[in-house]
């Protein structure tokens, strides 16, 4: 071949453009999987480490990994989406690196700050792999930044870094969700109402982090309110293009924690066992509470849920996540230009459901101990 070849059709190039500043560099981060089965253990201690999860449950989540060789998806999943952000983004015009940091793995966000600073960048623009909020989807985040940039003071360097706002109810989150729940719908026509069920599931949370998620306005519970306000947009999409009134039920799965401790429910298999004895034959489950298909979704829902189904004679069809949808990737950077124009001082989003880029004091609170956070106004 020479270098005249044919030019590909996917390849997008335009001008330079500068609508990402003031920022030189884009951080996604997210929480990190083992990918060996020498990584499971110290991996799940990390993610426990002073949280009083019983040691049976932790060998029970290993077996998860094991099962799967010891090798989270999340990862890949990862380098996946860094890669068509990225691509995005060049199509674009703006040619700024996609830096990628873990709470919980390699790569370590720390570590990848201090390579930012020593490529001599200034100013991040994180986003989350998380798009609800409560203290694990977003504060937990914030601590992990404010960690990792006081490491990276101690060096003597100065980064600012600044956050995409919690994106569950932008359109950039639930228009592909829509399009792949209305997919499966449409794949079982033939299912009479009644018989078909539409089950929006996620992670499910203790009660009292659920209780205290949101601004520290006394109202709460914004976690499981915006998983509810989520699947009721989505089922008014499937109403509207197929005509059929499926209910907008949120069910979760992924529960750990002692028994003695409330968590949301129902639980997934909990609601299929009693979706069978009321004759329901056909269940699609979109698992809108992941990014992308992590353990909880391979394991939780393509294994451990569909082996209840099938016990039950159910059949179960588990709607993609988002992962590096084309749909998803564009508003993924539309978000990114949006929160860069709004740190040159251009418009801030407003709305209901839209949550602000910089949070207010106490949102999503740390219940065991209050520690620093970036990107907040606390
Ligand atoms: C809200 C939420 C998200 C969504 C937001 C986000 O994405 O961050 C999330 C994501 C994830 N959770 C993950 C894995 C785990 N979560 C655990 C434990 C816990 N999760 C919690 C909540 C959440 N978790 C909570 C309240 C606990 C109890 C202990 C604690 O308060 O921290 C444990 C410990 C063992 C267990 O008990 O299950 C593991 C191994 C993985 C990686 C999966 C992979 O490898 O693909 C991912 C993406
Ligand atoms: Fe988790």
């Amino acid at each position: 071949m020479t270098a005249a070849a044919t030019p590909d059709p996917t390849e997008v190039t335009s001008e330079p453009s500068d609508a990402l500043a003031p920022y030189d560099a884009v951080l996604l981060l997210s929480f990190g999987g083992p990918e060996a089965p020498d990584e499971v253990m110290p991996f799940l201690r990390r993610v426990t480490a002073g949280r009083g999860i019983p040691d049976e449950r932790l060998e029970s989540v290993a077996e998860h990994y094991h099962h799967f060789g010891g090798r989270s998806p999340i990862n890949d999943q990862n380098r996946a989406l860094l890669a068509a952000l990225e691509k995005e983004l060049a199509g674009r015009g703006l040619d700024v690196p996609v830096l990628w940091g873990n709470r919980n793995s390699e790569p370590f966000l720390a570590d990848t700050l201090r390579e930012a600073v020593e490529a001599g960048r200034h100013r991040l623009l994180t986003v989350t792999t998380s798009a609800y909020s409560c203290y694990s989807s977003c504060r937990q985040y914030r601590e992990n930044l404010a960690d990792a940039v006081a490491e990276v003071r101690e060096l003597g360097h100065v980064l600012e870094v600044d956050k995409v706002a919690q994106y569950a109810l932008r359109p950039a989150f639930v228009d592909p969700n829509a399009a792949l729940v209305l997919d499966a719908v449409r794949g079982h026509a033939d299912v009479p109402d009644g018989q078909l069920a539409l089950l929006f599931c996620t992670h499910s949370i203790p009660e009292a982090m659920d209780d205290t998620s949101g601004p520290g306005d006394g109202e709460g519970n914004l976690y499981s309110a915006q998983h509810h306000e989520l699947a009721r947009r989505v089922v008014a999409r499937v109403a509207e293009e197929t005509g059929r009134d499926l209910p907008p039920e949120v069910v979760y799965c992924s529960r750990s924690g002692p028994p003695s401790q409330p968590w949301l429910e129902p639980d997934v298999n909990d609601r299929l066992e009693e979706l069978a004895a009321a004759g329901v034959t056909t269940v699609v489950v979109a698992p809108v509470g992941f990014v992308s298909d992590h353990m909880e979704v391979v394991y939780d829902l393509d294994t451990e849920a569909q082996e209840t189904a099938d016990r039950l004679g159910l059949t179960l069809t588990r709607v993609p996540t988002v992962g590096v949808d084309p749909a998803w990737v564009a508003g993924l950077a539309d978000l990114l230009l949006e929160r860069a124009e709004e740190a040159r001082g251009g418009p801030v989003p407003t709305g209901e459901w839209v949550r602000p880029s910089v949070c207010a004091p106490g949102c999503c609170p740390n219940l065991r101990q209050a520690r620093p956070a970036l990107c907040g106004s606390d």
